[in-house]
């Protein structure tokens, strides 16, 4: 085959793409690179027309892109993950010129054996492969095959090829970048909700913590304000549990801290129940309900619970088992009441009932 006439109607259908390319969209791109080994293939009447990218540290490639010519057979699928092993002349060459050309594959040197017998496993007689270099960087190549006969690449056919490969080049660095921003965004996000659930969940019980109970009481107080259903607050204290550390040790003290909350989250597991560590021994329990009653029921079911731990407490006053007392309140929040004084009031008079509770010897409900 003979070299061609330069063709300008090919340096304008490369400009358009260029143009698009610059101005598309990440799905977009793909097509476009597509667009463009095609409009070259048929251009310089290739066989067959593709881009490959390196890995990172040019030890291996994969085809990306494919074109071509009808009839002729894609090899897309047994090119993945090539290694400079087994193409040492080519990887080589891509390495130190950042291109590859040869008119015909039986020209090639002795050294080039594996690389001849790839190319007549797909019957390839003459090929051009330019590298595609961003920011000094060999991300791949792009390049073309010709299968019947050998073939002159022209010099023109290398400035248009080199054209493509900028243009590609370009596109596969912004993508890499544009892919790199993604992930370093999703780190962030991930960094993020790991910071807000640390910032809400108390370190030793794994509950809520007291600023998770804040923004929960906000959020409950105002949903029933809108929806004019109640709202019950409980204040659970273990009894005796500075005895509880001094006779059993610390450890022993937070194995039972941790047993109190599984055992509040077991019992509050509604999707509007909240459960929080209030304080050091203290527990705080928030209830959207429409009685005061089922608020006594949930207090019961509570105190019983905690009994039936079965945790061992030689030195309390009130039972040889650990024990809690529960303070409580319910209330209709009015439409125009103000939340964070209505939030005042139902801590204040759940606190009162609680202190009631220890003062009718522990191990009981008080509800203000
Ligand atoms: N092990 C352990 N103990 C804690 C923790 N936080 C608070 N405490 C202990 O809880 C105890 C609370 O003591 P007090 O406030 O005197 O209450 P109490 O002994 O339970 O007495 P009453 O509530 O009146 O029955 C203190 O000894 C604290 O050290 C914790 O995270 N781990």
């Amino acid at each position: 085959m003979t070299p061609r006439q330069p063709n300008t109607s090919f340096d304008q259908l490369l400009s358009q793409l260029s143009t698009r390319l610059i101005n598309s969209e990440h799905a977009e791109t793909q097509t476009c690179i597509a667009e463009a080994i095609a409009a070259f293939g048929a251009y310089v009447d290739a066989d067959r027309c593709y881009v490959f990218e390196f890995s990172e540290d040019i030890s291996s490639m994969s085809n990306t892109h494919e074109w071509v010519r009808d009839g002729q057979s894609a090899h897309i699928d047994d090119l993945q993950g090539v290694t400079s092993g087994d193409l040492p002349y080519f990887f080589e060459q891509m390495r130190r010129s950042h291109q590859f050309i040869t008119n015909d594959v039986g020209q090639l040197p002795a050294n080039a054996e594996n690389e001849k017998a790839e190319f007549q496993r797909e019957s390839i007689k003459s090929v051009i492969c330019i590298g595609l270099v961003a920011n000094n960087k060999l991300l791949g190549f792009v390049g073309c095959d010709m299968v019947h006969d050998t073939y002159q690449w022209s010099e023109e056919d290398i400035r248009h090829l080199s054209l493509v490969a900028n243009m590609i080049a370009n596109t596969l660095e912004r993508e890499q970048t544009y892919q790199k921003l993604i992930e370093t965004q999703r780190q962030l996000e991930e960094a993020n909700s790991k910071l807000q659930a640390l910032a809400t969940i108390d370190g030793l019980t794994g509950i809520a913590n007291r600023r998770a109970l804040d923004e929960a009481l906000e959020k409950e107080v105002k949903r029933a304000k809108r929806q004019r259903t109640g709202i019950a607050v409980l204040l659970i204290d273990i009894d005796h549990f500075k005895s509880f550390n001094d006779a059993y040790g610390h450890l022993k003290g937070d194995e039972a801290l941790k047993q109190v909350a599984d055992a509040l989250a077991t019992i509050m597991q509604r999707s509007t129940d909240f459960v929080a560590r209030y304080g050091g021994e203290e527990f705080a329990v928030i209830m959207s309900t429409d009685s005061a009653w089922q608020a006594l029921r949930k207090a019961n079911e509570i105190l019983d619970a905690v009994e039936n731990l079965d945790i061992t407490h030689e030195r309390s006053d009130t039972d040889p088992y650990l024990t809690v007392s529960i303070g409580g309140y319910f209330e209709v929040p009015k439409a125009d009441a103000e939340v964070a004084g209505t939030i005042q009031q139902l801590l204040n008079n759940a606190d009162m009932g609680l202190y009631q509770a220890k003062d009718d010897g522990r191990n009981c409900i008080r509800f203000y």
